[in-house]
């Protein structure tokens, strides 16, 4: 078990690891603040690998210039430890210099309607960041597996779609949303949200449950769902709506009649909180 801060430790840790052999590597990419969703992907990544990486880095390129960079919450002690006891072997803990040496002059990325609505729309820059950090981090660790979390399902099919293209020989797995008891989606971010924040936003994953229940009934219109969901979410004072969409869950392009697998996905702000939150439709 191991805590490492440069890539050449890192790289003998592993190799310390490995004895020689032809190893799985389970690797878990994060930026740290763990909660119970990081958990599950690491303890996933524990049954389906020889050695788990948690790596924990903050990453300024998939941050806009307005947004949350420096006071994203931080606690390198408490994620090394929350992550050995999920079952984790090392933890890579980079600086901003150690990941960027030459400053961000390299970047990588996946064009067109995949990166540039949803998320995409509102943090025009965040998934160059995201595609640029995930391709390094993939070249220092070189894993067989890489963990995901649903929750940010745009994340997901952006890199899966980055790994064909560029041909990364690893396996992408993507995991299930983890929620609080209550329904809402775990994330980092939640700590931002005072009482009545937190409160009002339930009412995300209570729209999509309910949304889900009308699609099982029967309901394939879209834009009925859509409009229901809005709806619901406008009755709360402190939400500001920046997405909901209901869109094909491979290629994320919109749809009108759900007709195969679909995602609704939503981005909202309370206060100065943007949350985001979706769940799948199974025909
Ligand atoms: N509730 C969750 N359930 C499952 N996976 C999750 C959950 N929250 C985050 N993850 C996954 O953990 C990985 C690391 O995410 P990250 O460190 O950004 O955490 P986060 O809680 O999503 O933070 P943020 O507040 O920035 O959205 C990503 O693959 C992400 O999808
Ligand atoms: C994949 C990731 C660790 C890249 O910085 C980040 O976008 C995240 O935590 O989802
Ligand atoms: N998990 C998403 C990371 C971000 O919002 O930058």
């Amino acid at each position: 078990m191991s805590l490492v801060k440069t890539i050449k430790e890192l790289k003998e840790e592993i190799k310390r690891m490995s004895y020689g052999k032809d190893i799985s590597i389970g690797f878990v990419p994060t930026m740290g603040y763990l909660h119970e969703g990081h958990i599950s992907l690491i303890k996933k990544a524990k049954l389906e690998n020889d050695i788990v990486v948690v790596s924990v880095f903050v990453n300024p390129t998939q941050f806009g210039p307005n947004e949350d960079f420096e006071s994203y919450p931080r606690d390198i002690e408490r994620d090394y430890n929350l992550s050995i006891s999920g079952g984790a072997d090392i933890v890579f803990n980079p600086n901003v210099d150690e990941m960027y040496p030459d400053g961000a002059s390299t970047f990588v990325n996946v064009k067109g309607d995949i990166t540039n609505k949803l998320c995409g729309k509102s943090r025009p820059t965040h998934f160059e960041g995201v595609t640029t950090v995930v391709s390094k981090l993939f070249n220092i660790v070189k894993p067989t597996n890489a963990y995901f979390g649903q929750k940010d399902a745009q994340q997901v099919a952006v890199i899966q779609k980055m790994v064909r293209d560029l041909f990364f020989d690893i396996n992408i797995v993507s995991c299930p949303i983890v929620r609080e008891e209550d329904g809402l989606a775990m994330s980092s971010r939640n700590v931002y949200l005072n009482e009545e924040e937190r409160n009002q936003a339930l009412i995300l994953s209570k729209s999509l449950f309910k949304a889900r229940d009308m699609f099982l009934d029967g309901e394939r219109d879209a834009n009925v769902l859509r409009k229901f969901i809005i709806d619901n979410i406008n009755t709360k004072e402190l939400a500001n709506i920046d997405y909901v969409d209901i869109v094909d869950a491979k290629t994320l392009e919109n749809v009108e009649t759900i007709n195969s697998k679909a995602i609704i996905a939503l981005a909202v702000k309370f206060g100065k909180t943007r949350l985001i939150d979706n769940i799948y439709l199974e025909v």
